[in-house]
């Protein structure tokens, strides 16, 4: 994937990890330095782009990651360059692979609900030109390295066929726990669930484009302990969870609020806080409370009047409780 600024000097290391902020790498010594604006706009445009090849390449209806996403989460983005091309060319982008944390329900293999906080692969995605040239696996792997997790250790958000071969040449994970919502965990997940997430992710939050650690060690963190069945919320949010078609709410519900003259700008399609893109037929919905109140100060029917009077039995009480 080529862009019209140089790649190559944008990102030094084949490997570049993004945070939130965005921030571009350090430049080798001698390149010149474009104003810090510019470089993160060239930033902000590769993950774009990446964001939309990525869910393309997944038939999804609209990208689950772009620089707006990423600014307002706590996702890191480790993103795979290509400088073959060079002197003559600017580089190319091979390929990225987005992880974060996420509280998460899962079910293990006694159907119990437990809280846990893994690392989550959110999205992932090599360029179709060079799939099946080992990019995908050597992303992944310093992926684990750089973050210290095993392959087990991990849920991943919704995964596609080509991920889950992919998992299973690579790291043996074939049977997974089945669960609830949207995540795919493989066997051992709980056996390893006491490894806590490495500061990597947590605590470094600036962008980082450093040498792999091989030792993969972290200190221990416990568990919350296991909720009541009761307390536990029926799913746990994917990041793809915004992509579903949202459900019409019955009426009156989906009455739209009148309107003299349409909006100057429609709504967003897709905002960083993740809501649907898809909903562009769908009506906006008018808040509960409105509704309510307006229907308070409807005066009554006048045939609703009629019954009421026609109706001996009922005592006030009946008829507020009916009402
Ligand atoms: C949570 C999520 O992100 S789900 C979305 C995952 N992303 C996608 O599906 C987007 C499209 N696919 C891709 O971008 C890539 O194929 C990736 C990221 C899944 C894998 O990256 P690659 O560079 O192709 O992987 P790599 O070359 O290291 O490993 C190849 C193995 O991956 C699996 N794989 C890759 N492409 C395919 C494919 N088209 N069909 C079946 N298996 C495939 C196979 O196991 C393959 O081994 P094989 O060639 O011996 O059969």
């Amino acid at each position: 994937m080529e862009f019209p600024f140089d790649v190559d000097a944008l990102f030094p290391e084949r490997i570049t990890v993004l945070d939130q902020h965005l921030r571009p790498p350090a430049r080798r010594p001698g390149t010149t330095t474009p104003a810090r604006v510019d470089l993160q706009q060239q930033i902000m445009t590769i993950i774009d782009e990446l964001g939309k090849a990525s869910a393309k390449a997944q038939n999804l209806s609209a990208p689950i990651t772009s620089a707006s996403r990423m600014q307002s989460n706590r996702h890191v983005v480790y993103i795979l360059k290509d400088s073959s091309g060079r002197p003559a060319g600017k580089g190319a982008i091979i390929g990225f692979i987005k992880v974060g944390y996420k509280k998460l329900f899962v079910l293990d293999d006694r159907e119990a609900h437990n809280e846990v906080e893994p690392l989550c692969i959110l999205d992932f995605y090599i360029h179709e030109s060079v799939q099946r040239h080992g990019h995908g696996r050597e992303l992944f792997q310093y992926m684990l390295q750089k973050e210290r997790v095993e392959p087990h250790q991990l849920a991943i958000d919704r995964p596609s066929q080509k991920l889950l071969k992919f998992l299973n040449k690579h790291y043996n994970l074939e049977t997974t726990v089945p669960q609830v919502n949207n995540f795919v965990i493989f066997e051992g997940f709980f056996a390893h669930q006491h490894r806590p997430p490495a500061p990597s992710l947590r605590a470094t939050r600036h962008s980082r484009a450093a040498a792999v650690d091989p030792t993969p060690t972290a200190p221990a963190r416990k568990l919350p302990p296991k909720r009541a069945e009761g307390d536990i919320k029926p799913y746990s949010s994917s990041d793809r969870e915004f992509l579903k078609v949202a459900v019409e709410p019955p009426w009156p519900l989906n009455r739209a609020p009148r309107r003299a003259t349409p909006p100057a700008h429609p709504p967003p399609r897709s905002s960083s806080l993740g809501n649907s893109p898809e909903r562009g037929p769908l009506r906006p919905f008018v808040p509960e409370q409105e509704l309510l109140r307006s229907l308070r100060l409807c005066p009554p029917h006048p045939t609703a009047r009629l019954l009421l009077a026609a109706d001996p039995g009922g005592s006030p009480a009946q008829r507020r409780r009916t009402r």
